[in-house]
């Protein structure tokens, strides 16, 4: 199977070397970016062929020649016009895979030629590490067999959850976006810690490492979320004024509102 990835920044880049480390052959894959400098960095980085617009007007429509499926990894607000540069290369049955935030399905259907295949995600960066976490919603044309190629060539590196396309946005807020809601609560953690007085390093691996013990827990439990917190919340004890300080200091309705502002500034993109 031929793959191309038409811009590889932090999100396609993450799909990539999740795919590389799954198996998938670096000769099978090719890349764009829109700078020479940053084809360069990238093609050493993974190992992959990756064509920069800098240096070849037309490495988007080269790099799809003859490829299977396409994932789409440039801004939301390229995405449209992406798709008609592409839309005479595209094999009739290669599946337009778009990792863009806000994007609906209709609107990349309407720039392709009609019938082609197009699936929506919602990926996240642990995608890197095989830990991925992605949304996956099918368009008009894309069929069942479609769904199940792209599915099995995503799930060796993350879980792929398939929903109805409505749900793509708030699977968005907290799997797309998620990862950074963990990394700014890492570095929350941190500068309270190092604030105290501790080595800022020590604190930040601290946080890391029991962000990372914590999601661990989190997947492979048998208990879920509210039982593991009890289990450290001992009655009276320090875990419990901490968490009366975060319900105090209203973190529920920070996240709900967290939440909400991503699915609007989505709709927004759409
Ligand atoms: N970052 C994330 O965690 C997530 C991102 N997404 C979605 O992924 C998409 C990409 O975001 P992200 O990876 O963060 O962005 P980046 O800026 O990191 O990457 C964008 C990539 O697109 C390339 N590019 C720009 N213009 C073109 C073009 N005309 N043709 C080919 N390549 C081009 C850039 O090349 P160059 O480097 O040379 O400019 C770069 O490789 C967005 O639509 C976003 O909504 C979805 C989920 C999570
Ligand atoms: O911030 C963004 O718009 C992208 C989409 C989800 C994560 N990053």
């Amino acid at each position: 199977m031929k793959i191309a990835m038409i811009g590889l920044g932090s999100m396609n880049g993450a799909i990539l070397a999740g795919l590389l480390d799954s198996g998938v052959q670096a000769d099978d894959v090719t890349a764009t970016s829109r700078s020479a400098a940053s084809a360069q960095d990238r093609s050493a980085q993974y190992g992959v062929q990756v064509l920069a617009e800098e240096n070849q007007a037309d490495a988007n429509t080269a790099a799809v020649t003859g490829a299977d499926v396409v994932f789409l990894g440039v801004k939301p607000y390229q995405i449209i016009d992406v798709c008609t540069e592409l839309k005479e290369a595209l094999k009739p049955g290669a599946v337009v895979v778009s990792v863009a935030a806000g994007v609906p399905t209709d609107k990349m259907e309407v720039a392709l030629q009609q019938g082609q295949p197009v699936i929506r995600t919602m990926p996240n960066t642990p995608t890197s590490v095989g830990e991925g976490a992605i949304g996956l919603a099918a368009g008009t044309h894309a069929s069942d067999e479609h769904v199940d190629l792209v599915s099995r060539l995503l799930s060796p590196v993350a879980s792929v959850f398939p929903v109805p396309e409505d749900q793509i946005n708030i699977i968005g807020a907290i799997g797309g976006s998620g990862p950074a809601f963990a990394f700014y609560l890492a570095e929350l953690m941190a500068t309270a810690a190092a604030e105290e007085g501790l080595d800022p390093q020590m604190a930040a691996e601290i946080a890391a490492k029991t962000l990372y013990g914590a999601g661990k827990m989190l997947v492979t439990s048998e208990e879920d979320a509210s039982q593991l917190r009890a289990n450290v919340t001992s009655p009276n004890g320090t875990t419990e004024r901490s968490i009366a300080a975060f319900d105090e200091h209203g973190l529920a309705a920070a996240v709900r509102a967290a939440v909400e502002a991503n699915i609007a500034r989505a709709k927004e993109l759409s």
